[in-house]
């Protein structure tokens, strides 16, 4: 774990190095007091004499160490805080390239809480290891060894004794080490998970306002956190006990050279002054080797928090390149596609580990340019993923997709975007004007082009109603906007960009009747000629398709024309039937007056 931290400090490494050594002999004058000490009390014991000359340097040495090593010990943090926040500022920035690499998809499926806790929290606790465990922890650590070696040299009975208490504070330590650890995986994720979820409560307060979600939402929200109460109680119940016996054991230097050292020097094994200075450095090395070891119950909780930046900082980046779209056409082919979701969990060893859920599996076909092409099949069954592998979301494990014959790998993810417009049920409007909004489609339309983009995805009818027409700004209009109407404004930008490949990821899912005669107006006029992929619950809305492949568990259970699968695929015939009687139960319902 040490390694890892001194690896991310890269060039602040020497100052890592300067501030352990400066808060070394900062511990040195906390101990040569002891010696002074001795030096003064040996001889009175003794009963040799002592003038007051003698003692009054002494105890101004004593003053002078002390002023010495509140010195030293402010500099030495003063270098090591220096050091420790540029790391966790070329951490952070590391973090940074590496989110801007990887796949939108990773991100996303991260979570915002999660995101934040490891840019701020996680971060941020390496501060601790960085500017006081490693120059305070080494230095406090390294001077009751010297002594110890020093002790031995002086009488090594007596040291032996002196060191009694370690091993069985040793052992404490290790055991809280490791149930410390076994017990951080589980209390990490209820940690991500509450801020997850946090940070959804606020942002969806809106909606839990409107639709009177408080109850149900609440729960959620009070269930993780008092999820991550009972875990981080639980560690602390787990690991208290062994902290309370070391942290008490440790400093029990004397415990053994007291009363057995006294018994040694009446039988003739040790002489008095040997006793009193090792007495002496028995006490000084008391409160180093507690500092020393007073950031250990943080390390299983660090060493979590580092594996799981590592696993980030390591995540595989988007296989893209810096070329340009020269594909010789449209047709998009799915090549015995393969592909499962990540999954970050705490492994049996209490570090977190990645497994993998497939969820596609060996797809291969391919949607003819100019054509409309429709995924169908049950919920779950992976239409929306296959959309977003080819708007390249994720990278498959397996296979690969391409276009014209250039694979989508092959090409920078902004050539793909420039040929692709996405458009799926969850709309984001930036807090913007309308007209902004529509513009991202094409950053250099001018406000007429954006206009007629407007009105051919619909949206006029809405947009004349409100106070500043198309100049309104999305976030208050979002308001006054129903989820049919953003969409339209999403359709608007797709309509605009004017990429000849179309996906759309159940666009029409929750319009009502009125929204949707609307849209599928929209859409109509953004799919003329242009290469079309759709995903669609409602089978009659794609009877027409040219090809539709129906996928069945994440594999591909037939192709075809509506005709030909109600010929050939059960899968097929099954969801048609089902949507049959739903629209049968419509038509009831509305006959019902339901
Ligand atoms: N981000 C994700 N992380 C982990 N698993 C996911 C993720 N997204 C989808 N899945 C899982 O992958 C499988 C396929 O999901 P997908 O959304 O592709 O299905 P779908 O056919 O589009 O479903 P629906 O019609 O309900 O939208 C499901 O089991 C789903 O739970």
């Amino acid at each position: 774990m040490f390694k890892k931290v001194f690896e991310y400090a890269g060039p602040h490494k020497k100052d890592l190095y300067i501030a352990t050594f400066i808060v070394l002999l900062s511990v040195l004058m906390g101990v040569l007091p002891f010696v002074l000490a001795y030096q003064v009390i040996s001889p009175l014991v003794m009963g040799n004499a002592v003038d007051t000359k003698y003692v009054c340097i002494r105890v101004i040495g004593v003053l002078i160490c002390l002023i010495l090593q509140a010195i030293l010990y402010g500099w030495g943090l003063d270098v090591s805080h220096k050091a420790a926040y540029s790391t966790l500022l070329r951490l952070r920035t590391s973090l940074q390239k590496r989110f801007e690499a990887v796949p939108l998809g990773f991100i996303q499926d991260k979570g915002t809480g999660t995101i934040k806790k490891l840019f701020v929290d996680d971060v941020d606790s390496l501060e601790v290891l960085l500017a006081h465990s490693l120059p305070e922890g080494i230095a406090n650590l390294m001077i009751p060894i010297a002594i110890y070696v020093a002790m031995f040299f002086i009488d090594w009975k007596l040291a032996l004794l002196s060191l009694a208490s370690i091993p069985i504070s040793f052992a404490a330590m290790m055991i809280m080490y490791s149930v410390g650890m076994k017990k951080m995986g589980p209390y990490y994720m209820a940690g991500q998970k509450m801020n997850n979820t946090i940070i959804e409560y606020i942002n969806g307060m809106e909606v839990v306002k409107v639709f009177n979600k408080d109850a149900e939402s609440y729960e959620r929200f009070r269930k993780d956190i008092s999820d991550y109460r009972d875990y981080t109680l639980e560690w602390y119940k787990a690991a208290w006990p062994w902290m309370a016996i070391y942290s008490s054991l440790l400093p029990c230097t004397i415990i053994l050279t007291l009363p057995l050292g006294a018994w040694f020097v009446l039988c003739g094994f040790s002489t008095l002054p040997d006793l009193i200075l090792v007495l002496c450095l028995s006490l000084s090395i008391g409160i180093p080797l507690l500092k020393s070891l007073s950031f250990l119950p943080t390390m299983p909780q660090l060493n979590y928090k580092i594996a799981a930046l590592e696993q980030v900082l390591e995540t595989a980046p988007l296989q893209q390149t810096d070329a340009v779209f020269h594909g010789k056409n449209y047709d998009i082919c799915f090549d015995h596609i393969t592909f499962g979701y990540e999954k970050s969990q705490p492994g049996p060893d209490g570090q977190p580990m990645v497994t993998m859920d497939e969820v596609i599996h060996d797809i291969s076909f391919t949607a003819k340019a100019g054509q409309k092409t429709a995924l169908v099949g049950e919920s779950g069954s992976g239409k929306s993923t296959l959309a977003k592998l080819l708007i390249h979301y994720y990278d498959p494990q397996q296979g690969s997709i391409s276009i014209g014959g250039q694979k989508i790998t092959e090409m920078s993810l902004e050539a793909l975007n420039s040929q692709v417009s996405y458009v799926a049920q969850d709309q984001y409007l930036f807090n913007t004007s309308i007209l902004e909004n529509i513009r991202i489609g094409r950053p250099d339309a001018t406000d007429e082009e954006v206009l007629e983009a407007a009105k051919k995805a619909q949206c006029m009818e809405f947009l004349e109603k409100l106070p500043q027409g198309i100049h309104s700004m999305a976030g208050d209009a979002g308001k006054m906007l129903s989820g049919g109407q953003r969409q339209r404004i999403s359709l608007a930008r797709a309509i605009l960009k004017n990429a000849p490949i179309i996906v759309l990821d159940e666009a029409t899912a929750y319009a009502d009747p009125e929204n949707e005669e609307k849209m599928e107006a929209a859409i109509a006029e953004l799919v003329k000629g242009k290469t079309l992929f759709v995903i669609a619950h409602k089978l009659p809305a794609i009877m027409n398709a040219d090809q539709i492949c129906v996928i069945e568990h994440g594999k591909l259970a037939a192709t075809g024309t509506h005709a030909e699968l109600l010929a050939i695929c059960e899968e097929y015939k099954k969801l048609w039937k089902a949507s049959q009687d739903s629209a049968e139960w419509k038509v009831n319902a509305v006959k019902e007056g339901k």
